[in-house]
């Protein structure tokens, strides 16, 4: 089936052709059949890279009117928003910032990009636009099983869907073991496929030795000055030695290479030990690596910025969410110019971003968890995998899991044989539920929690155990929300109430902030208005003692300062140091408090990333969170009447 052949205009058609897109691919192709140019609702679950984006313009471009793609990954969406401006004759906005206002603005666009959250946020402020939607694209439809994220995004799509029933419903997802439960959900049709452009093997390998899943093996050399250097009696399977073969190996053939590990350390750690491979020599691009560091030292001149640039003046490079989003963006453009032989990468990269390599090494498959060492999901190391093959330039993608002679047996197992996970529901949340039970009565969309109730009907938590199933934790959510005040139960007959939200609830949950964080935001004003002396510092210690903010790793060396701070500054802070249940947690605001506010003091990233050892990429979310949370600080001073100068103080120095 060609693209010529589709009812696009020919300047989209020549927009597709100048990009070597003229053919469907046999997934695309099922997506056509299946109606998505014809506004049937689809589901397509197919390999990574194998040709969602274009299923996603065709059913925006051939919509009976405005659309939207909503992106759970905000690293993903500015990358997607790019290639549907491109798209001749459309307008495109984006909506990212995920907690800023009504997005008023975004009507009239043809398309708008935007994370689930940023959605949710403009429903409950009341943004007319998206009642005036002819189609919804979802991608990575998977994260609905993510914890945090995946609830927002099946209750915006539920509401959606609810609020327009003509709304034409396209959702991507991974290869996942229960897509027909999705297609279900949104009495959408299924297109599966396994099919990939470049052809994939996936072997295990132990020692420097492969075995893939097509029969074919593999024999690489370790590097022995590494291996005797540390007289480890573990040494010819030490895995970053063997993964550093695999990449020698790979570049030596012309290939690049991603490998990936568990940790940001890890990632930056075998950076530097590849880095001694002359890897950039090897692939003959000396001057474009010299190029690609001078573009990470151009974003700043940070610890990490200046490590990153000396890794790729080698030809390799880290990435992971504690680098800032200037220098993600250098290492992921150099990649696809060929400008780095490799990256090291925590798995944050596999999701989405599109960076394909010849060969794919996954070294760790294990990661610290709540219970310690665990299996990362299938899924995830499948996504990894999948990144393998460069279309139209590698005869085959090939992914390593590096293993040892105790191990290679389950790593087979679970991620060359096994099945990726079901997608699950995570609704049931009690956080997540309290949170989507005040919106949907602060927006009064619902009154009743039998209303609250119709409100879930259509999402995947009630398609797949019934809306009954959600009943007594419904109860139970409006019950918290009562004690904490979100929420009243106005009496209207005998026995009849009807739930109301209160100021304050009403303005938590437009401000977007969590109910657990309204509350503590309203106590903590209340407390520091009480306060002799409430300075920034205060303001700060009051919105970093919320869930809707990071936690700030403290380590063992560091515990006793950030105690004795927090002796010493008792007078403007509004906890008391013997009040906190959970005392590691608050330790930890107060440090994510004094980096704040030494930030508005003067302090430059540098000197904040080396006293405090957290990444420039963490200053910088920390920063943008703090000036929403204390935008809604200051919204719920307005609405309770405490008023906190210090409040807007540490906003506008922010
Ligand atoms: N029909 C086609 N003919 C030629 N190239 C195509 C075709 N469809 C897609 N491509 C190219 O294949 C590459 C991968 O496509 P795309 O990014 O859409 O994959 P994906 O399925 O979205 O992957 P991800 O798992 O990253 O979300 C892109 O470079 C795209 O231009």
């Amino acid at each position: 089936m060609r693209v010529r052949d589709l009812p696009l205009s020919s300047r989209v058609v020549d927009h597709f052709a100048e990009r070597g897109v003229r053919e469907l691919y046999p997934p695309q192709r099922a997506a056509v059949d299946a109606g998505v140019c014809d506004g049937a609702d689809v589901v397509a679950a197919v390999p990574t890279a194998s040709g969602k984006t274009l299923v996603a313009q065709l059913a925006l471009l051939t919509a009976d009117g405005p659309g939207l793609y909503v992106c759970p990954l905000r690293a993903l969406a500015r990358e997607k928003y790019e290639t549907f401006a491109a798209l001749p004759g459309v307008d495109v906005g984006i909506s990212t910032g995920d907690f800023d206002a009504t997005g008023e603005a975004l009507a009239g666009n043809d398309v708008v990009v935007a994370t689930s959250e940023k959605v949710d946020s403009a429903i409950r402020n009341g943004a007319s636009w998206v009642d005036a939607l002819a189609c919804v694209v979802v991608d990575e439809v998977h994260l609905l099983g993510a914890t945090g994220r995946g609830p927002t995004l099946e209750v915006t799509l539920a509401t959606l869907r609810r609020r327009n029933p003509d709304l034409q419903t396209v959702a991507l997802s991974a290869t996942v073991d229960n897509p027909e439960a999705i297609a279900d959900w949104l009495d959408a049709a299924l297109v599966e496929s396994e099919w990939r452009p470049v052809d994939l093997r996936t072997g295990v390998a132990v020692g420097g030795e492969v075995d893939f899943d097509d029969g074919t093996s593999l024999s690489v050399d370790l590097d022995e000055t590494e291996i005797d250097g540390d007289g480890d009696a573990d040494d010819e399977n030490d895995p970053t030695e063997v993964t550093a073969a695999l990449v020698a190996d790979a570049v030596a053939d012309g290939g690049q290479c991603l490998a990936f590990v568990r940790s940001r350390r890890e990632a930056v750690d075998l950076a530097e030990r590849l880095a001694e491979d002359g890897l950039a020599a090897e692939l003959g691009i000396d001057e474009a690596a010299a190029a690609a560091a001078e573009e990470a030292t151009d974003v700043d001149g940070t610890l990490t910025g200046r490590q990153l640039a000396d890794c790729l003046r080698t030809g390799v490079a880290f990435h992971h969410a504690g680098l800032r989003s200037g220098h993600r963006a250098v290492v992921e453009s150099a990649f696809r110019e060929r400008d780095v032989a490799c990256i090291c990468a925590t798995p944050t990269l596999a999701a989405g971003v599109n960076v394909p390599a010849r060969r794919v090494v996954v070294r760790d498959q294990r990661r610290y968890g709540e219970g310690g060492m665990a299996w990362i999901p299938t899924l995830e190391v499948h996504q990894m995998c999948g990144r393998a093959g460069r279309p139209g330039l590698d005869p085959h993608g090939e992914a390593v899991l590096v293993a040892d002679a105790d191990t290679r047996g389950e790593v087979r197992e679970r991620y060359v044989e096994g099945e990726p996970e079901a997608v699950e529901s995570q609704l049931a949340e009690p956080g997540a539920l309290r949170t989507h039970v005040l919106a949907a009565v602060a927006t009064g969309f619902a009154a009743t929690e039998s209303e609250i109730l119709d409100v879930f009907e259509g999402t995947f938590y009630a398609r797949e155990t019934g809306a009954g199933g959600l009943a007594d934790a419904v109860a139970v959510a409006v019950d918290d929300l009562v004690a904490a005040e979100m929420v009243a139960r106005e009496t209207g007959g005998v026995e009849d109430y009807r739930l109301v939200a209160t100021a304050v609830g009403e303005t938590t949950s437009k401000q977007y902030v969590r109910p657990e964080t309204g509350e503590r935001i309203v106590a903590g004003l209340r407390a520091a208005a009480d306060l002799s002396e409430a300075t920034t510092l205060t303001a700060f210690e009051v919105i970093c003692d919320t869930p809707d903010m990071q936690d700030t790793y403290l380590g063992n060396a560091e515990r006793a300062d950030i105690y004795q701070f927090a002796r010493s500054n008792a007078a403007q802070l509004t906890t008391d140091m013997t009040d906190p249940d959970d005392f590691e947690g608050w330790l930890e605001s107060v440090k994510t408090a004094r980096i704040l506010d030494e930030w508005i003091g003067g302090a430059t990233v540098e000197e904040l990333v080396e006293r405090y050892r957290i990444g420039p990429g963490d200053l910088d979310s920390r920063v943008e969170r703090a000036e929403w949370l204390l935008s809604a600080a200051e919204a719920l001073g307005e609405t309770t009447g405490v008023r906190v100068p210090a409040v807007s103080r540490a906003r506008s120095r922010l």
